[in-house]
């Protein structure tokens, strides 16, 4: 048996214990656990500071680096989880993609793929593409004591957006355009995308991440009919690849108060809700045996603390009835927030729901 041995087999029983995993479960907790997506980045002047000089997908090869910048929200906010530092692209740069991170736009790629020979772009992901992820995930729960870690990855859907547009888009009309002309084409691609999003979380959870979250970031932008037929089968195929290892499963996307049913049909055990569909709502749209995750307006942040708590408020009140509720902002961090606004959030969630 491995030294991180556990009642699930994959990490030590503080963690295994956390309120986080508890909620996740949607096993009674002694408080509602909060982290934040984007809770590790450009808010902190700490994370400023040791990524000055260094390029984004550089320091994601870094695993001291990682290590540093993934544990900075956990000492600075006392959230109770951790998400491990990297970017969804990150997968796809190891398998030889040409791209890049740029500064104040996203993720860009050098040649978009728009017919069936760019799959051959694709090739599958082994762990020694990621070799610094194992590193750093040894290395951060070794740090990390009963806080848990979060893996994570792009779902093939929002990775597929940037590689057949080619960078950031608001209307996706190079990717929906194969969806619908070519569905053979678009539904090869989303497999082959399906199977390194895979990889790349087995790896994680290996290494010793304790949850993992599928980013389907931008799929708000589909209907209903069309995510059921072209990008759920995808999707389920990610969930079901890492089902073996009984971590909790988390299912995020923007803008996808239709979705909410379809997203955790697809095999999640948590639905991340942004701050457009109450929580009360939410689990009447996505049924029982799941807990959610959300839902403060991150822009909230941004109009004081007596504000902060009300809006706080509304959302916890929201939550009431939920049997697993795990409090996070309904998307990222934004960069300009004030950390001392999220650190204040975190107490208050915690004192406000303590049992
Ligand atoms: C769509 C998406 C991307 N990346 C990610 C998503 C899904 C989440 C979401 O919906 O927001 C996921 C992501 N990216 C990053 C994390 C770190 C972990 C955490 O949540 O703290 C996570 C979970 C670091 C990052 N990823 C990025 C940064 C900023 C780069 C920097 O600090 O120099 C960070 C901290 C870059 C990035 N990468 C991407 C974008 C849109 C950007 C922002 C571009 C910009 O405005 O500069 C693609």
């Amino acid at each position: 048996m491995s030294a991180n041995a556990s009642p699930s087999g994959h990490q030590p029983t503080a963690t295994y214990d956390s309120a986080f995993l508890k909620a996740c479960r949607r096993e009674p907790v002694p408080h509602t656990p909060v982290w934040f997506m984007r809770q590790a980045g450009r808010s902190l002047p700490e994370y400023l500071k040791v990524r000055e000089g260094i390029p984004m997908l550089e320091s994601c090869m870094r695993p001291e680096l990682v290590t540093e910048i993934t544990l900075q929200p956990v000492r600075r906010h006392h959230v109770d989880a951790a998400i491990y530092f990297s970017d969804i692209v990150v997968p796809l740069k190891a398998i030889g993609i040409d791209l890049d991170i740029k500064p104040g736009v996203g993720p860009v790629v050098e040649r978009p793929i728009r017919g069936r020979a760019d799959l051959a772009q694709l090739r599958d992901l082994t762990p020694e593409d990621v070799s610094y992820v194992t590193e750093a995930i040894r290395m951060l729960t070794a740090e990390l004591g009963g806080t848990p870690l979060i893996g994570f990855a792009g779902a093939p859907f929002t990775l597929a957006s940037y590689l057949v547009e080619g960078g950031p888009s608001r209307t996706y009309e190079n990717a929906k355009a194969m969806m619908y002309g070519d569905p053979e084409l678009w539904a090869d691609l989303l497999d082959r995308l399906a199977e390194i999003t895979a990889a790349f979380l087995r790896v994680q959870i290996e290494a010793g991440a304790s949850a993992v979250q599928l980013f389907d970031s931008w799929a708000g932008a589909l209907a209903p009919a069309d995510y059921r037929r072209s990008v759920l089968p995808a999707s389920a195929k990610v969930f079901r690849s890492v089902e073996r290892y009984g971590v909790p499963r988390i299912h995020f996307g923007v803008g996808t108060g239709e979705l909410l049913g379809l997203m955790g049909e697809a095999g999640a055990d948590v639905v991340g809700v942004d701050w457009r569909v109450p929580l009360d709502e939410a689990v009447r749209r996505v049924g029982p045996g799941k807990a959610l995750q959300g839902n403060l307006d991150p822009t909230v942040l941004f109009a004081g603390p007596e504000a902060v708590r009300t809006k706080t408020r509304e959302v916890l009140d929201s939550a009431a009835g939920l049997e697993g509720h795990v409090f996070n902002l309904g998307h990222g961090v934004l960069p300009s927030t004030d950390p001392d606004a999220l650190t204040r959030l975190v107490e208050y969630v915690h004192e406000q729901t303590a049992r």
